[in-house]
């Protein structure tokens, strides 16, 4: 089940014909360069979900005032040249338009649904983007490889992923997690379970989209002594 929060729109938002039109009006500072390889992206994104559904974002204002936003906000806040491990990829966000916004980083993707890996493969193809693809859950991943950040959206609530991962932080440093406002409540509930024993939340950022309201980006990585 996606946890994406798809609550109703706070403003009107206008048509656009364009991503070029839909980032000037958020103000996103994107080069012209990426702009081009994030519409390819876009469009390659949206032939795919004819044939399987990989995201609703099917309008020029979604795919920037969610994807593209959720992205930039979030690429803030990486390390230069980081090891980066797209937790959930499904259609590629936040993954694929954040290893084009910051080709100094080594991004992989991974999903544990089959064909939806098989669309990553063939999007990073298309794209010739330098991502690995990993047809498997994250906690297989982190059986074989070592990471920086594990980033995710939409996953799944803190309590059931700090639960997943939870043997797995010898193999990455830290969580970095984009979410809607629940994300308090998910907190309260991962405290309430004790998952977040030995770890420390910080809230990272906080931004509007004119499409969702607040959302977040929230770091947890193993407390300090
Ligand atoms: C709702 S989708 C979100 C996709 C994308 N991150 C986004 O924000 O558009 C969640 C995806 O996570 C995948 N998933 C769930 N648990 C996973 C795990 N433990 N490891 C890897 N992928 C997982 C699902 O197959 C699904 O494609």
């Amino acid at each position: 089940m996606c946890l994406m929060n798809e609550t109703p729109n706070p403003i009107e938002v206008p048509e656009f014909e364009s991503l070029a039109a839909a980032v000037e009006w958020l103000g996103l500072d994107i080069s012209e360069d990426q702009l081009a390889q994030l519409d390819a992206y876009r469009q390659l994104l949206w032939d795919w979900n004819e044939k399987i559904n990989l995201t609703r974002h099917t309008t020029f204002a979604k795919f920037a005032a969610r994807d593209l936003l959720d992205t930039v906000e979030l690429a803030k806040h990486l390390e230069q040249g980081e090891r980066v491990l797209d937790v959930g990829s499904g259609g590629g966000v936040p993954g694929i338009p954040l290893a084009i916004l910051r080709p100094d980083l080594t991004v992989s993707l991974c999903d544990s649904v089959g064909k939806k890996s098989r669309v990553l493969e063939d999007l990073v193809a298309n794209l010739a983007l330098p991502i690995t693809v990993y047809p498997a859950r994250a906690e297989e991943v982190l059986e074989v490889t070592t990471q920086g950040a594990l980033v995710a959206r939409g996953v799944a609530s803190l309590k059931k992923m700090l639960t997943w991962l939870a043997p797995h932080w010898d193999a990455f440093d830290r969580l970095v997690l984009i979410k809607g406002k629940a994300w308090v409540e998910e907190r309260g509930e991962a405290r309430h379970y004790g998952v977040m024993k030995g770890l420390q939340l910080r809230r990272l950022a906080s931004y509007e989209s004119p499409l969702l309201g607040e959302s977040v980006i929230l770091s947890i990585t193993p407390a300090e002594n």
